[in-house]
């Protein structure tokens, strides 16, 4: 098994210490430790039933591990954003875009007060960065899957939040929806933002994601994507998945 350590240099934002992740009697993800650094840009990958999912849902705060800490710097732990699979978000609902992205800001401004002029002109702003000038005041139950996809990219804007958890962000969007919120992506490393992107295209984990997490109900390797996705790790995570023991 090769398992690199991620990059020592910048301070840990999210910690696994020696987690253990289920649901009711099933273990999804067995004694997983490591770091995401801060600032890191790091794909989480595997086969299907891999933990990958279960995973960010522990990390985002919606499921408690079942041994081990997710130990999150206390100075970002309120400053985290996931953006959930598609399936799991209803967006069938007659809310306008514009109100959908201005939702992203909700955490800093309370639910119900209304936003000032600067707040609506970010929310423009965000429309316009994600290609959706224009069509704020479209439902979001009439926008296309990409078209959606780039609301709540631009809704996550508005969050600005330190810690960016995504779940198969680009899954049935087209490649040019990718390109662009690929793009963002990048602009958000740049700013210093810590990214954890669960993808299955190896492809692009490897030349867009400097590192790399590949789960198989535990960690086979982390660190370096180069180096994580060889061949020998990519056969282990698959027999494992397909129910191999080590
Ligand atoms: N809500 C749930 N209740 C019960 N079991 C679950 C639940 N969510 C996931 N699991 C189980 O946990 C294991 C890991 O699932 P998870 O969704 O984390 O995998 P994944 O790597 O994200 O897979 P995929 O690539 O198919 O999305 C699987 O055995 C799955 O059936």
């Amino acid at each position: 098994m090769v398992v690199s350590p991620a990059p020592a240099a910048a301070p840990p934002a999210i910690e696994l210490q020696r987690v253990w992740l289920g649901w009711r009697d099933r273990i999804a993800v067995r004694d997983a430790s490591g770091v995401f650094s801060r600032g890191s840009l790091t794909a989480v990958v595997g086969p299907n039933g891999a933990g990958k999912s279960t995973l960010i849902k522990a990390m985002a705060g919606r499921l408690s591990p079942a041994r081990g800490r997710i130990r999150i710097d206390p100075e970002i732990a309120g400053d985290l954003a996931c953006l959930p699979q598609s399936a799991e978000l209803d967006l069938d609902f007659p809310v306008s875009t514009f109100d959908l992205v201005a939702m992203g800001a909700w955490h800093r401004l309370g639910a119900w007060r209304g936003l000032s002029a600067e707040g609506r002109d970010a929310v423009e702003a965000a429309l316009q960065a994600v290609g959706l000038a224009g069509l704020g005041r479209r439902s979001v139950d009439t926008l296309s899957g990409g078209q959606r996809q780039r609301a709540l990219f631009a809704r996550l804007m508005l969050r600005d939040a330190q810690v960016i958890l995504l779940d198969e962000p680009f899954a049935a969007v087209d490649r040019a929806t990718t390109e662009d919120l690929l793009a963002l992506l990048h602009q958000w490393h740049g700013e210093g933002r810590t990214l954890i992107v669960v993808l299955h295209d190896l492809d692009m984990v490897r030349a867009y994601f400097p590192q790399a997490l590949l789960l198989a109900g535990q960690v086979v390797g982390w660190g370096d994507s180069g180096q994580v996705l060889c061949a020998a790790n990519l056969h282990l995570a698959r027999h494992l998945c397909a129910g191999g023991a080590v």
